[in-house]
């Protein structure tokens, strides 16, 4: 914890990770709405997933989320501090962002590329890892179910043992907040499955630390996921503890299909049927 007052500290408010207050994003050049008036707030120990169809925005949110862009209006604060009085690249050193345009040497080791989430750099700066720092990373890979992987280049390396590596590499620099962007793309099942152990396994063992994983298939939430966005046309549809927001009658409205949801061992099934007329 740095020294530094935060805005949500100096209201009194409790400090969320995550504020978003009438968030609206419109591209200049199509004059397209891509968010329309989004309200969020995300807390210490949260886990959210973030669900839409296609093209609803969710890919938007996220890279607002992770200070890579600016609203064209409303506010957005980003671990206390609000996007556009803050020095960006500093708020991107504490967040970790996981998405599949990340750009990683394929001839690197697992663990050189978790190496480098301690730097922020895309090629390992050696001379800055002592130890400690290389004793983390292996940690880290343990943490996630693939210290096996230590030295084998991260080319050769399935999907899933990818995004648990990439996800080791996030976690370096102790963020508190963890954002994923479809880490399951593209998983067979029984890489999504370890995957959702290992997310499960995050959040047990770090309560303080907030994620937010944009998803496909409910399939793919692990039981420590709390709540959930739906967003629709850059909308928010439904926003709140899963319970709530993960109905068949939100998802049908969300995903303009007939949707019915069941629950079983803190796990998501979802089965779609016909699409549902007047959407
Ligand atoms: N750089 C860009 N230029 C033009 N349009 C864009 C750009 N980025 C996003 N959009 C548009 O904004 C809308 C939302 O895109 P976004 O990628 O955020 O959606 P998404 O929910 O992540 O979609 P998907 O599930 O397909 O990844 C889409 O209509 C998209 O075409």
């Amino acid at each position: 914890m740095t020294g530094r007052t935060t805005e949500s500290q100096v209201d009194g408010r409790e400090a969320a990770v995550l504020r978003l207050r009438d968030v609206h994003v419109r591209r200049l050049t199509t004059d397209q709405l891509i968010l329309d008036g989004i309200d969020w707030t995300v807390r210490p120990g949260e886990h959210w997933a973030l669900l839409g169809a296609n093209g609803a925005g969710k890919t938007t949110l996220l890279r607002l989320l992770g200070a890579l862009m600016h609203p064209t209006s409303g506010t957005v604060e980003v671990l206390g501090s609000r996007l556009g009085r803050v020095d960006v690249r500093e708020l991107r050193a504490r967040i970790g962002h996981v998405n599949a345009a990340q750009r990683v040497p394929q001839d690197l080791s697992a663990h050189a590329v978790v190496l480098t989430g301690h730097s922020g750099t895309v090629q390992p700066l050696w001379r800055t890892y002592d130890d400690e720092v290389r004793e983390r990373a292996r940690g880290l890979l343990t943490e996630l179910g693939v210290k096996e992987l230590a030295d084998r280049p991260y080319g050769v390396c399935s999907g899933g043992q990818r995004a648990r590596v990439l996800i080791a590499r996030a976690l370096m620099a102790d963020p508190a907040l963890l954002l994923l962007d479809e880490p399951f793309n593209a998983l067979d099942l029984p890489s999504r499955e370890d995957l959702v152990e290992a997310m499960h396994h995050l959040a047990e063992g770090r309560p303080r630390l907030a994620t937010v994983t944009v998803t496909h298939h409910l399939e793919e939430l692990s039981p420590a996921v709390g709540h959930a966005l739906l967003l629709r046309e850059g909308r928010t549809l439904a926003a709140g503890p899963v319970e709530e927001v993960l109905t068949g009658a939100h998802l049908t409205a969300c995903f303009g299909r007939d949707i019915t949801v069941a629950r079983r061992e803190g796990r998501w099934t979802a089965y779609s049927g016909r699409r549902v007329s007047g959407t």
